[in-house]
């Protein structure tokens, strides 16, 4: 299967779910934050993007059955008090999809985008198809100004096997390391990838035509460069990098973006443990993991193991999450277990 029709309607949504959030990035006030139950932040552009790319998925695919699997809900956008707000979603909605020429017959109404956002309850699963969505990914480094993603999977029978992901803020040059600035200011990318047919990236603004990625080949783990979340040090890290004699610090970096950075080679590996017993959510990881095992890298568990995305909204997974290249991986495996040998953590 090649996924093309999906593919181009995925390159659509995605697209269009960052420029919506892009255009709230700009004007964002902290009164406009939302806290979760979880304590996690929320914003117009979480809601705003998942009703996006929701509409035109349905729309681009019809009439197959729609399943999607994301992680916005709508309970607090339709309790009292919230209208102001939720006219404020409404109307980025709206607004996005007039930006696109065939989109402007019928401008969704509240409820339309409230029915959009709820359409991502799907559980997921082993059997058939599931789009997977994170509308926005990073939302602290996006309430920062900082780096966020838009990412969308396709899983069939439980396997990933489409990715897109936004990231309007990554440079097109390599996102780590010494760049002119120039360079630095040159944002904006668009990655995707379909099972056996590589990774690609594109600038997400223009029509330039896509170009192949690969991971790095760098064998050499002193001038080996890695990845972290922005949000807190997790002291594991820099007792593996430490095994690795990784001499850099770590560059700290929020979202999905991280992925696509070692994807392209920017990094060549990117840890993720976690403190306090998180739960990892498929759409955190499902268009990064294709885009990077694409690119010819590997993401594993702790103990070696690939990802599992076929057991609904989590990961079943052995403690870390481990994104590196296939020559490095032997190296990153034995430093991770002696490492966690050290702190007494169970594989
Ligand atoms: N305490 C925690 N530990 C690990 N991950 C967490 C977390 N709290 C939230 N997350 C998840 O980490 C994601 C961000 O990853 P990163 O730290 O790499 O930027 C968040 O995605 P959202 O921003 O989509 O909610 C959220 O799902
Ligand atoms: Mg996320
Ligand atoms: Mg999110
Ligand atoms: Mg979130």
């Amino acid at each position: 299967m090649s996924y093309e029709k999906e593919l181009v309607a995925a390159k659509k949504a995605v697209s269009l779910a960052a420029r919506l959030s892009q255009g709230v990035q700009k004007t964002l006030l902290q009164s406009e934050v939302w806290t979760k139950s979880d304590r996690t932040p929320v914003t117009a552009a979480d809601f705003g993007s998942q009703a996006v790319v929701s509409i035109v998925l349905q729309r681009e695919l019809q009439p197959a059955i729609f399943s999607l699997v994301a992680e916005e809900e709508t309970g607090e956008l339709r309790k009292k008090g919230s209208e102001v707000f939720l006219e404020g979603v409404t109307k980025l909605v709206k607004d996005t999809l007039a930006s696109e020429e065939s989109y402007t017959d019928s401008p969704p109404s509240t409820e339309d985008v409230l029915n959009a956002i709820d359409c991502g309850k799907s559980e997921g699963g082993c059997s058939g198809y599931h789009w997977v969505l994170d509308p926005i990914d990073g939302t602290r480094g996006f309430v920062r100004g900082e780096q966020y993603a838009v990412g969308l999977a396709l899983l069939v029978e439980g396997e990933v096997v489409l990715g897109v992901m936004a990231c309007p803020n990554l440079p097109l040059a390599s996102a780590v390391g010494e760049t002119d600035e120039s360079s630095q200011e040159n944002v904006g990318c668009l990655f995707f990838a379909t099972a056996g047919s590589g990774a690609y990236v594109q600038p997400l603004e223009g029509n330039s035509l896509p170009q192949k990625v690969c991971v790095s080949s760098n064998e050499n783990l002193e001038e080996a460069k890695f990845l972290e979340s922005y949000h807190k040090p997790i002291p594991i890290h820099s007792s593996i990098a430490k095994k690795l004699g990784i001499t850099a610090l770590p560059v700290r970096m929020d979202s999905q973006a991280k992925y696509a950075a070692v994807s392209r080679g920017d990094a060549e590996i990117y840890l993720r443990f976690t403190l306090s017993g998180h739960r990892e959510t498929i759409w955190d990881h499902a268009p990064g993991f294709i885009i990077t095992t694409e690119a010819g890298g590997v993401v594993c568990d702790a103990a070696g193991k690939s990802l599992d995305f076929s057991k609904g909204k989590y990961l079943a997974h052995e403690t870390g999450i481990i994104v590196t290249t296939k020559k490095l991986k032997p190296w990153v495996l034995k430093a991770v277990k002696e490492a966690m040998d050290e702190e007494k953590l169970d594989l």
